[in-house]
């Protein structure tokens, strides 16, 4: 089937919240804009992992400009220091290539430079087989619903340029509930990866965002061992987890430059953003500024539902 041909018969929904600025398509289980699902299915046709790749997975408004930037300063460590480092002046998602969007620069690491990290969104159901087939490690992080529910909210408020009062909360939630959300269901993309966690023991990592913020230190250092690139005794002396901690902190990366006043995919008008947008509050618990008792009861139960037996924590 053509790809015009799959957009016309798979289910869309235009945000009424957004005011029917932003229509996502469900495609293989999950909602993205056409584009996304777009690169997708090149990715799905194209893509020839490497054993050298290193995924850095995640459901969007889950911490991935945070792992992003983690990542970036640990594995070009030795090339940059906190004072040369490419995320002084490049947004974290401008410094790891997206693999539904930027399929040719990825391969372009793969031909020039070695550069291992590779960003995506897609839900493992959705990765290219090569990918699946690989032994390529995948870093997952994940966060509490609610605040996924508040960040996602805010940022589509934000980038569609629209007042809070403008883009009711309410229908906001209602959406997120019903599976409708940027590459939602959201507990669908977390289980897949936590699914095939279990089938190949020791391929994903999985970081919990809450769990980040908490002990920074050893999960940084969890993050290097497992993409390859740990600290050693004398970097540990030195200060260098601090140091990465540091620079990739909410309150450094926040106030640079590039992130208040530049743009990610400035020349392209449907997905242009804003940078500061990507940066936020950074707060544990800002739902409970959003959420009515009926809300949380809603979608504790709705977790509880989905994910039942699993082991995994969402609330
Ligand atoms: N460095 C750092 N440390 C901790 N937290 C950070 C950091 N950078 C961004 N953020 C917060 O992460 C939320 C955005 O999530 P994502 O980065 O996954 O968004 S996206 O998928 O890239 O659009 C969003 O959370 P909220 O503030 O709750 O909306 C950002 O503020």
């Amino acid at each position: 089937m053509e790809d015009d041909d799959i957009f016309k018969t798979c289910p869309q929904h235009t945000i009424s919240w957004l005011k029917g600025n932003i229509t996502m398509y469900k495609y293989l289980g999950f909602w993205n804009i056409k584009s996304f699902h777009e690169g997708t299915i090149l990715a799905q046709k194209c893509f020839k992992a490497e054993p050298s790749d290193v995924l850095v997975s995640s459901c969007p408004k889950t911490g991935t400009t945070w792992l992003k930037a983690l990542a970036f300063a640990i594995v070009t460590r030795d090339k940059f220091d906190e004072s040369t480092t490419p995320l002084l002046t490049t947004m974290p998602h401008d410094c790891i290539p997206l693999l539904e969007h930027d399929l040719k620069k990825v391969e372009d690491n793969h031909k020039n430079s070695g550069f291992p990290l590779v960003a995506t969104h897609l839900p493992y159901s959705s990765l290219p087989e090569s990918l699946v087939a690989s032994d390529c490690k995948i870093v997952y992080i994940y966060r509490n619903v609610k605040d996924v529910i508040v960040s996602h909210y805010r940022f589509l408020q934000e980038a569609t340029k629209l007042s809070v009062d403008d883009a009711p909360f309410e229908a906001a939630f209602d959406d997120f509930c019903q599976g409708i959300s940027w590459c939602g269901p959201y507990w669908d993309h977390i289980l897949g990866y936590w699914k095939a966690s279990h089938e190949r023991p020791g391929r994903i990592l999985f970081l919990k965002y809450e769990d980040m913020k908490r002990d920074p230190r050893n999960n940084v250092k969890r993050l290097a061992e497992f993409i390859g690139y740990p600290f050693s005794i004398e970097e540990e002396k030195a200060g260098v987890v601090e140091n990465i901690i540091k620079l990739c902190s909410f309150e450094n990366m926040s106030n640079l430059e590039v992130n208040k006043s530049g743009t990610h995919r400035p020349e392209e008008e449907d997905i242009a953003i804003e940078n500061r947008l990507y940066f936020r509050k950074a707060k544990d618990g800002d739902w409970e500024n959003y959420f009515t008792e009926e809300m949380k009861e809603k979608i504790d139960k709705l977790i509880d539902e989905k994910l039942s037996g699993t082991g995994l924590v969402l609330k």
